[in-house]
């Protein structure tokens, strides 16, 4: 018997790429488990099945680095608890250092939705007894018709995992103008912050061409990032969604004077900020 559970969860996290280097990405998580039924003439109570899977994401994937450490890109060291790592891509280089639950090491040569699914079909093998003979994961993207953007950023104020240096989303961005939809300016923010690193001013600790540093303390510890300065977009405010809202919302109303401007901007799937500038104000 095969039980299946779509779309069960989903995932925010970053991931090395051998071309785009440092990338936000969302992924909708879905099971399969093939086996006897039990005593309840089941294969697995779906409660236990969401639980275990959704417990297993958010202490693996969720909120992490996800470090293919099979691909020739890398160099890592693990050292008093803390993960160092150097990942060179297309004519450059990125640098990490950061506590080692931030970082997810897949034994993988590059990340995709199947070699994290395979990872996590290893890691999951006996979690649900010997009645299932088969596990099987799927990732996929949220299907998105419109704009959407990869970024990567950390909330060092956050008390949860968002406060990891580099972990991200893949998030759709909706935009009116004079109440009407704009799909030019959606797609000109999407251009921008394709793949981009958005890190906020005062945690830059040096900028030694052509790169930026950033460091931080945060609760979890310290966390060490130095990315190429084409990669990156540099804001004052924190980076949650509400500022990131703020910050397209205040740049167009500024270029377009007169307009009235709507933003909607998500972070990952479903939710995010809503924010609406009025001509004049
Ligand atoms: N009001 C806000 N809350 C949170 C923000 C934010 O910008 N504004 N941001 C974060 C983190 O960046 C985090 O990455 C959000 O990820 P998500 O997994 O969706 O958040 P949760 O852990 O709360 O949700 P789960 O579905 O349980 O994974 C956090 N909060």
């Amino acid at each position: 018997m095969l039980l299946f559970v779509d779309q069960l969860t989903n995932a925010d996290f970053s991931y090395l790429h051998p071309e785009r280097g440092l990338l936000g990405e969302t992924w909708l998580a879905s099971i399969q488990l093939e086996g006897q039924l039990d005593d309840q003439s089941m294969v697995c109570d779906f409660g236990r099945v969401k639980k275990q899977v959704r417990t297993f994401l958010d202490d693996r994937i969720d909120h992490c680095l996800l470090v293919p450490t099979r691909s020739p890109n890398l160099t890592w060291a693990e050292q008093d608890g803390q993960i160092k790592l150097e990942w060179r891509f297309g004519d450059t280089q990125l640098r990490c250092r950061s506590p080692k639950s931030a970082i997810a090491l897949i034994d993988a040569d590059q990340i995709t939705p199947s070699t994290v699914a395979h990872w996590c079909e290893q890691q999951l093998r006996h979690a649900f007894g010997d009645g299932v003979a088969r596990l099987t994961m799927a990732f996929e993207e949220e299907a998105i018709s419109g704009a959407f953007y990869h970024y990567s950023h950390g909330l060092k104020k956050h008390d949860g995992n968002c406060q990891r240096i580099a972990h991200g989303h893949r998030s759709r961005i909706q935009i009116w103008r004079n109440g009407v939809k704009d799909s030019g300016l959606e797609q000109y923010w999407a251009d921008l912050w394709k793949d981009i690193y958005i890190g906020t001013r005062d945690d830059i600790i040096g900028q030694p061409d052509p790169l930026i540093d950033f460091r931080y303390q945060a609760q979890q510890g310290d966390f060490f990032l130095s990315m190429p300065a084409k990669h990156c977009y540099l804001v004052d405010s924190d980076t949650t969604v509400e500022c990131l809202a703020e910050h397209i919302a205040s740049s167009l109303a500024e270029q377009n004077p007169g307009d009235s401007i709507r933003v909607q901007a998500y972070e990952g799937v479903n939710k995010g900020a809503i924010v609406q500038k009025k001509a004049g104000a």
